[in-house]
């Protein structure tokens, strides 16, 4: 067992897709263009209460209905799946979370989380019965004496599948399977696998890349090991009796399974992500009082964190904000669409919760509208700061093309009758005719699959430029709307006439054209790959009739030549990649550049402020605060000195830098408290204009709204010599 202080978060390459693995779930959740809705089961648990009083009644293994106390009729919901009180543990996991486990081990990813009101069994689905107090599980046991462990929860259960898959595999070293697991109580991450102070969340500036740093991943081979610390972690987790429930968690609980298997063309990697989450509760009804009542509000908080997220997404919202909780950032991935999620809603079935299990199934019917696409299952990749496989996996496709003429090279031939009397008559002039039009086919055939690649190249070039468009877009309208206080919402017309709804209007129309550009480029992306592999086949097979036709050495020489040609088509493309890279890597840190500059201008805001207030108030500095000021006086003398040339404005900046962005003072400008730094150690503000910041803040900065790089796309048409890559054809 190993032990890695990391707890990257996000899955990284090893991305979900759709149509590969046995899924079992319904048609209904994938459709044809690869859309995926998320998988929304409702689960019923069994009544508490010896009278028959209930507001729902099952109509189907889909559908429901449901009574809300009224005079109105009953109303019926319709779920992918619907588990009803007697449902057992079994059929729960082998319709819901087996599926998948397939996928995980096929190198997708997937999640699972339990939703529903607080008492509706949401633990047991995921735990089992009474995980807190749980000794030893059946599934602990080694297989051959395992009685049963229909108790167990998924995560156990999808725990067990993963290293049966690993154990009957023909070589299980190649597998190596990694698990964190994590609580997030009062909004503060802690570690089920090592407990401790609490854990902090980091994202990449792109907002990308979760991870947590510090959590604790524990790598393993043996099952056995691996419960015994699902088992450990989930006696760490925080449950307190309320009056709703006797075992309440308290806490969401987030627990990562990563699957690797090392395969010939690389390390497959799988993600499977089962969350417990905490459950909704209304104070009045729990009777909660004090740190109960706190944490109430810290679950509701978080809770209606991922409502928001799922109504944005159900809505077919294009930002959907998942940075109000730290549940919502860490469940992004499972949201968003880069893996398969389902969604198990838990409702109580006595009349008396009626209000709860409504909440839950009018949540769970939104969820059922959400739906995204999947990415491809994905390798390992190394240069993930790059998003270049493309091109890693279009140089390595040459060369494993390469490696196959040279061994067909290689190879003895017998030679056919047509070889044979060609050697005996090398003037036969049919015969160097039909060898003429062959090769001319080859080389046809090479030439196409040259211009195709090229072709790929140039879109998927063109789609990172795009993708950091869009970034750039976001980062406006989150800017825009954090300063205005709003979330997820498109401007309303009526007060369009500010420059922030200007900004935020312009932002949301540019991310439109972005987005119909990506979708299109998709599409051109796509098609190309169908004709590239068509005529990849056609050259397979024209060179599977050399042997007939020519003699040994002449295949030799054609086939000496194909290598050849596609040697220094690998090195291009290698070349080519690289130089795209760097540019793309340039654009990044432009993006990354304006995000500090922001971050410095607000800085620098509150640093004016808070200085006006002192001054105003003639507040003696604390020392440290004093030595801070010279440290920062001392910077930005530093920064002119190093500058080559003396201009009046470093000159006066020497001698009096203003906190602020700085000119807009005169040399020798006056402050607040005098021109000079005595008696005040502080740089001097433009009492005349103490508004100077703000027009030169950060709204400024991202003011009007950032226009992308490329060329304007309102014309349907990119003027950036992309033009071409509308054409379908392959033709020259
Ligand atoms: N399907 C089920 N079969 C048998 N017992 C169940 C089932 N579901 C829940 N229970 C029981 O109901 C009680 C409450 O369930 P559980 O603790 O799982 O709820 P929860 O939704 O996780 O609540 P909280 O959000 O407060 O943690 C427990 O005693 C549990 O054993």
């Amino acid at each position: 067992m190993s032990r890695q202080g990391t707890g990257n978060w996000s899955s990284g390459s090893g991305s979900g897709s759709g149509g590969s693995g046995s899924s079992q779930l319904p048609s209904t959740a994938m459709s044809q263009s690869g859309e995926e809705r998320l998988v929304v089961a409702v689960r019923v648990r069994p009544s508490t209460e010896p009278n028959n009083n209930k507001c729902i009644q099952i109509l189907s293994d889909r559908a429901l209905l449901f009574d809300d106390g009224s005079k109105n009729r009953p109303r019926k919901y319709v779920y992918d799946f619907v588990f009803g009180e007697s449902s057992t543990q079994e059929e729960v996991y082998k319709t819901t979370t087996a599926p998948l486990v397939k996928d995980v081990l096929n190198g997708l990813n997937a999640a699972v989380f339990a939703y529903g009101a607080t008492g509706a069994g949401k633990t047991h689905t995921m735990l089992g019965p009474n995980p807190k107090k749980a000794g030893t599980p059946s599934s602990e046991l080694p297989p051959k004496t395992a009685q049963s462990n229909h108790g167990d929860g998924m995560m156990v259960k999808a725990l067990d599948e993963i290293f049966q898959h690993v154990e009957n595999a023909e070589d299980s070293s190649k597998f190596k399977v990694t698990i964190s697991y994590l609580e997030i109580y009062n909004e503060l991450i802690r570690d089920l696998l090592n407990p401790g102070g609490p854990l902090e969340l980091r994202e990449d500036n792109r907002g990308q890349k979760i991870t947590v740093a510090g959590l604790s991943e524990i790598t393993t081979c043996s099952r056995h090991e691996v419960i015994q610390n699902l088992l450990k972690g989930n006696k760490a987790r925080t449950m307190e009796p309320t009056a709703a429930n006797k075992t309440s968690s308290r806490s969401h609980a987030l627990l990562s399974v990563t699957v690797q298997n090392k395969t010939p063309l690389g390390t497959k990697q799988g993600r499977l992500f089962l969350t417990d989450l905490a459950g909704s509760e209304r104070a009045k009804k729990t009777k909660n009082r004090g740190k109960r009542l706190q944490e109430g509000a810290h679950i509701n908080r978080s809770l209606l964190a991922l409502g928001n997220c799922i109504n944005a997404l159900s809505g077919g919202a294009r930002y959907v904000n998942y940075r109000d909780s730290k549940l919502t950032r860490l469940l992004k991935e499972a949201l968003s669409g880069k893996c398969k999620t389902v969604m198990i809603a838990h409702v109580a079935p006595e009349a008396r919760h009626r209000d709860e299990t409504k909440n839950t199934l009018v949540y769970a019917d939104r969820a059922n509208h959400i739906s995204t696409r999947l990415q491809n299952a994905g390798y390992i990749d190394e240069t993930q700061n790059i998003p270049m496989k493309h091109y890693q996996n279009l140089v390595s496709e040459l060369r494993e093309e390469v490696s196959r003429l040279r061994s067909k090279m290689l190879q003895e031939r017998p030679r056919s009758g047509a070889a044979a009397a060609a050697n005996n008559n090398i003037n036969d002039e049919k015969r160097k005719a039909e060898l003429r039009y062959l090769r001319e086919q080859i080389v046809h055939t090479f030439k196409q699959q040259m211009k195709l690649r090229r072709k790929l190249l140039e879109a998927e070039s063109h789609l990172l430029g795009l993708e950091l468009d869009a970034e750039r877009q976001h980062m406006v309208i989150s800017h825009w709307q954090g300063r205005m206080g709003k979330l997820y919402d498109q401007v309303n017309d009526e007060d369009a006439e500010s420059e922030g709804n200007t900004a935020l209007k312009n932002a949301w129309e540019e991310l439109a054209a972005i987005e119909k550009e990506t979708k299109r480029f998709r599409e051109i992306r796509e098609r190309t790959e169908q004709e590239l592999e068509m005529c990849r086949q056609k050259g397979v097979q024209l060179e599977d009739e050399l042997p007939e036709r020519i003699s040994s050495d002449e295949e030799r020489e054609l086939l000496a030549l194909l290598c050849r040609v596609h040697e220094l088509e690998a090195d291009k493309v290698s070349l080519q990649a690289e130089r795209l890279a760097r540019q793309a890597e340039l654009r990044r840190r432009d993006l990354q550049l304006l995000r500090a500059e922001r971050q410095r201008r607000l800085c620098e805001d509150i640093i004016s402020s808070q200085r006006r207030l002192i001054e105003e108030s003639q507040i003696e500095l604390p020392d440290e605060l004093k030595e801070l000021y010279g440290l920062y006086q001392q910077e930005i003398h530093a920064s002119t000195v190093n500058s080559t040339i003396v201009t009046p404005r470093n000159l006066y900046e020497n001698k009096l830098p203003p906190i602020n962005s700085g000119g807009q003072n005169s040399p020798g400008g006056s402050s607040s408290s005098g021109s000079d730094w005595d008696p005040s150690p502080l740089p001097p503000i433009d009492p005349q204009n103490p508004d100077q910041f703000a027009q030169d803040g950060p709204d400024r900065l991202m003011g009007p709204p950032v226009a992308p790089r490329l060329p304007s796309i309102a014309t349907g048409k990119r003027a950036n010599g992309y033009e071409h890559l509308n054409s379908t054809s392959s033709e020259e």
